[in-house]
């Protein structure tokens, strides 16, 4: 029997893909999901400025400017677009990119909104061109034109919008168009988390689980979670299991009380390092490494390399990789840190030649 109990997660998931979300984590994501902007740990900056835009508008009696929220996956996007919608008492409609491959599925969307409505449209990189130019106009008009025929007959008969918020969620801002972009009132570029601020999240998630955990094993949790929220709560939810079944018998602890055992033995159950790197990361840190003699070496080289898509790369593992200082970006490529010949005790002996490699896109 596993020694961490049924994993409704699925047997073979990385526990430290911040992207993945199964129907119980969602439910799971959902039960922890802050409401407001004052439970909303960390960010301070980004939420300063969301509270100053949503009370003046509600000062003005209108609806607050589209926002923008830039980074990576399971930092809040989807947490504040409910908490926009909710602060301000308005009805939400939640929508994707990839769900909006027709101006007439955006069309038939913009056309039932409620007015003072708030439109959340997740990876709003991954939206159909066409689509993208009619959300110009409703995005600052509040208005759409609709194409009636087809050919030379074709007319165009504009149709009025209830006033609306857009909050569009992105992982890659530089994918947007620069007219879209520029049509958001407020861009908000969302950071890795600190330490001390996932240890907040942790600890207010353990307390709605009803999970009794030591601080020191809080710690150990902030430290190997990629600086990310929804993996802090994920890494949580496996030690609440690891207690489960394996009870420490420490003086005044109770069956499923977590302390800094279960942690780390959880977490190397499930093979999340101590900075947090998951199989992918580990994949691209030895690519770059062993293979590229530590670079540098262009994105889709190192994709093609990892078998791994080059948007998933770079919009997931690179700038956490980036951020812990394992890998730097040079204009001739990635390249690796001392550092991370350090963590994986590799010795640097960079081969002559590496530097001739042929370097694609940057
Ligand atoms: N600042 C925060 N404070 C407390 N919990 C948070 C915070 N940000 C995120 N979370 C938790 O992390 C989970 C993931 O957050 P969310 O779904 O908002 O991320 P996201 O950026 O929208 O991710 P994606 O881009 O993959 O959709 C939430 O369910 C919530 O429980």
């Amino acid at each position: 029997m596993s020694a961490a109990g049924p994993d409704e997660l699925g047997g073979d998931l990385d526990l430290t893909d911040p992207e993945l979300a199964s129907e119980a984590e969602l439910a799971f994501e959902g039960a922890l999901r802050p409401r407001s902007l004052e439970e909303f740990v960390g960010q301070s900056r980004v939420r300063g400025q969301l509270q100053l835009l949503l009370t003046a508008a509600t000062l003005q009696q209108r609806t607050p400017d589209h926002i923008l929220l830039a980074g990576p996956p399971g930092l809040g996007k989807t947490t504040l677009a409910m908490i926009v919608a909710h602060e301000g008492g308005r009805p939400l409609r939640m929508s994707s990119g990839p769900a909006i491959q027709h101006a007439g599925d955006l069309a038939a969307i913009l056309s039932s909104l409620v007015p003072g409505e708030v439109l959340f449209i997740d990876e709003i990189h991954r939206m159909a061109r066409s689509a993208e130019e009619m959300l110009y106009l409703a995005m600052e008009d509040f208005r759409i034109d609709i194409m009636v025929g087809k050919g030379a007959g074709a007319t165009s008969v504009p149709l009025d919008l209830a006033p609306f918020t857009l909050v569009g969620a992105t992982t890659r801002a530089g994918l947007l168009p620069n007219p879209l972009r520029d049509r958001f009132g407020f861009t908000a570029h969302l950071e890795f988390y600190d330490e001390s601020e996932l240890q907040q999240v942790l600890t207010r998630a353990a307390v709605l689980l009803g999970l009794r955990i030591d601080r020191d094993a809080v710690a150990e949790i902030a430290g190997r979670c990629r600086g990310t929220p929804r993996i802090a709560n994920r890494l949580l939810r496996r030690v609440r299991d690891y207690a489960l079944v394996h009870p420490s018998t420490g003086a005044g602890q109770r069956v499923g009380d977590a302390d800094l055992a279960a942690v780390r033995a959880a977490l190397d159950l499930y093979d999340v390092d101590p900075l947090g790197l998951d199989r992918l990361d580990r994949a691209v840190m030895m690519t770059i490494l062993t293979r590229f003699g530590g670079g540098p070496v262009g994105l889709n080289t190192l994709a093609v390399s990892v078998g791994e898509e080059a948007e998933t790369i770079e919009a997931v593992v690179e700038p956490f990789l980036v951020r812990i200082g394992l890998v730097t970006r040079t204009p001739r490529g990635r390249v690796a840190t001392p550092t991370a010949w350090r963590h994986f005790g590799l010795a640097d002996d960079r081969a002559p030649h590496a530097s001739a490699l042929p370097i694609d896109d940057l």
